[in-house]
């Protein structure tokens, strides 16, 4: 089966809150809120590729030196395998904003729950939970 690496962040504002990105119609698992971040392309490192989805996906800019291992999910969906590093991040600069047309919110460590997720991240939370 082929793996898909996936790089993807745990943003974390001055009141512990996460940011979760609600994945917009017409991609695959729409409606399901996940850490922003995305597919690492050939050539890139995984941070280089989360520099760049934030970019890309909240206007947001921030450094290598701000993004800290937390975690993985590993999970196999039916097409592929998601292999998928999830940093934790408290610096950047600029105001997170949707480019790409979907909803945010910044979620207390205890209502993650509440926000319906993919399956791979499903065992992310309490780890996340635990930490903040
Ligand atoms: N960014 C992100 N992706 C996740 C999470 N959990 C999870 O299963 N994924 C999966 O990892 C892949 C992320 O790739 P992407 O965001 O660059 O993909 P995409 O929607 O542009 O393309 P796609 O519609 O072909 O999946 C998707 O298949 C997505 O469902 C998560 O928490 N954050």
């Amino acid at each position: 089966m082929k793996i898909v690496l996936v790089a993807a962040v745990a943003l974390i504002d001055p009141e512990g809150r996460v940011l979760l990105a609600q994945r917009p119609e017409g991609k695959s698992l729409a409606g399901l809120w996940e850490f922003p971040g995305g597919k690492v392309e050939p050539g890139e490192s995984p941070e280089h590729a989360l520099i760049r989805e934030l970019d890309e996906e909240l206007a947001i800019k921030t450094h290598s030196s701000c993004l800290a291992p937390l975690t993985f999910a590993t999970h196999a969906y039916e097409d592929f395998h998601l292999l998928m590093p999830l940093f934790a991040c408290r610096r950047w600069s600029g105001i997170p904003a949707p480019q790409e047309g979907q909803k945010l919110a910044w979620v207390r460590a205890h209502d993650l729950r509440n926000y319906p997720m993919p399956p791979a991240d499903i065992p992310l939370i309490p780890i996340l939970r635990d930490w903040l």
